[in-house]
């Protein structure tokens, strides 16, 4: 049965801002209380979208989460009205109720892990949220997640859901930024592919020494295990432990993949030549691309400041491979000539598109963290929530459902503001009626 790559982006948030909360990711900490613009940050994203679009690629899109996140401060024990459990939360914890607020949900590609139907043994699409426990303001996302996955993918019959794996560092999971799938035709048995920083249950193995590696191997298993993936179609490899440390906080900083391409830094992996030997011998005999990115042409501090690697690899109708990269890749010499050697060059790779999304690259994120891949047979795809996918009327609504509820300055100070909230809620309350989603967030089903 014919199959598609669905991108679900994120759409970027009214409280999207800069809060610095990313320890490991420089874009955050350089960026950090600089005032944001939320209204060009969910204009910029919507472009995109709307351009993945119009090249005939099937594109959807995932809402932002409820920030701040007023039931996470009741936790911890701010109490009264909501307007006084923000206040007091800024007064008594500044840096706990930023982590409140934070942005970060609109990079999907750490939602979650999807295996589409063709991988796994009972034929249906497995979903799992991302517990994403190395960051306390990432770690408080994977239960409203999971409900709007569950919503949009609501139907049993096809998808199945899984708890996010249980929090701590020992299973710490960042969902689909260390999770690439390869395959011939999407719909086909394809290979999956994991990258994990650290092995956690055994202190001997190497590990980054001044930042954190964020995936676990033992994370990794669980959720090949989980999405009843088949052992010879599976392969775990360690991210090189120093890229780590020098700002490489997920694999997909460093290497992208899509079907029979792998394009990577030549030192993205611990054991590079062990990857490309396991990748080949699962794949089988069919024709398999590993375009190496050399120190020499791109430093791992240019691919980190350009974010050549977090760039999304897609096929066009034709056939041919496109890159989608961000605009900081042309502001790059080094990067710039990479490119334009490689679109001349004899691979898959035919053309680079660039996008302006600046707002989310202040804070790490790139084209590939803006989106969660979906793979969708034919059937999949109408049994899902059609609501949410982009069209020419969806892409004309959204854009003045921005307008009417964005703010287009953010500093720290206004996430205090209680009409913020109002504001907020009165617009993610009007956007689950526009996707048909129901209701998703804690303000709504409390
Ligand atoms: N896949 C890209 C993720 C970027 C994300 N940044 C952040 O959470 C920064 C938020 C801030 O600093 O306000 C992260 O590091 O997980």
């Amino acid at each position: 049965m014919k199959a598609f790559e669905v991108n679900f982006d994120g759409l970027v948030g009214p409280t999207h801002n800069y809060a610095g909360l990313s320890v490991g990711n420089v874009a955050s900490l350089s960026n950090a209380a600089q005032a944001s613009n939320p209204k060009e940050g969910a204009k910029q994203g919507l472009q995109k979208m709307k351009a993945l679009h119009d090249l005939g690629l099937k594109q959807a899109l995932l809402p932002p989460l409820e920030r701040p996140d007023v039931n996470t401060l009741r936790l911890l024990g701010f109490s009264g009205s909501d307007e006084q459990v923000l206040t007091k939360a800024y007064q008594q914890a500044r840096q706990v109720f930023v982590a409140t607020c934070s942005a970060s949900s609109m990079w999907t590609a750490n939602a979650c892990t999807v295996s589409p139907s063709a991988d796994t043994l009972d034929k249906r699409v497995h979903f799992t949220a991302a517990n994403l426990s190395n960051k306390f303001h990432r770690s408080i996302e994977a239960p409203t997640t999971s409900r709007i996955l569950q919503s949009i993918f609501s139907n049993q019959d096809y998808f199945a859901h899984h708890q996010p794996l249980p929090q701590g560092d020992h299973f710490g999971d960042e969902g689909a930024a260390n999770h690439t799938r390869f395959c011939t035709s999407y719909g086909e048995q394809g290979v999956e592919f994991f990258v994990f920083g650290k092995y956690a249950f055994d202190a001997s193995q190497p590990a980054p020494k001044t930042f954190p590696a964020r995936q676990t191997y033992e994370a990794s298993q669980a959720i090949a295990r989980l999405h009843q993936l088949r052992d010879e179609k599976t392969v775990f490899a360690q991210q090189n432990p120093a890229v780590i440390d020098q700002g490489v906080f997920h694999n997909d900083v460093i290497a992208v993949g899509n079907q029979n391409v792998l394009f990577y830094h030549q030192q993205a992996f611990l054991n590079t030549d062990q990857v490309i030997s396991q990748l080949k011998q699962a794949f089988g005999e069919s024709p398999f691309h590993f375009v190496e990115v050399p120190t020499a042409e791109v430093s791992v501090e240019s691919a980190v400041k350009s974010y050549l690697f977090n760039s999304q690899l897609v096929t066009l109708e034709n056939g041919d491979m496109a890159i989608i990269a961000p605009g900081e890749c042309h502001e790059n010499p080094e990067v710039k000539n990479y490119l334009d050697a490689l679109v001349a060059s004899d691979t898959p790779i035919k053309e680079v598109k660039i996008f302006d999304v600046k707002q989310s690259m202040k804070n790490g994120g790139g084209p590939a963290c803006l989106r969660q891949r979906v793979v969708l047979n034919e059937q999949e795809l109408v049994h899902c929530n059609q609501h949410v996918f982009m069209s020419d009327e969806l892409f004309a609504r959204l854009n003045q459902w921005v307008d009417k509820h964005y703010r287009d300055s953010l500093t720290e100070a206004d996430l205090c503001d209680p009409q913020l909230l109002v504001e907020s809620r009165q617009a993610l309350d009007e956007l689950t009626q526009i996707l048909q989603i129901g209701s998703v967030y804690p303000f709504q089903i409390a």
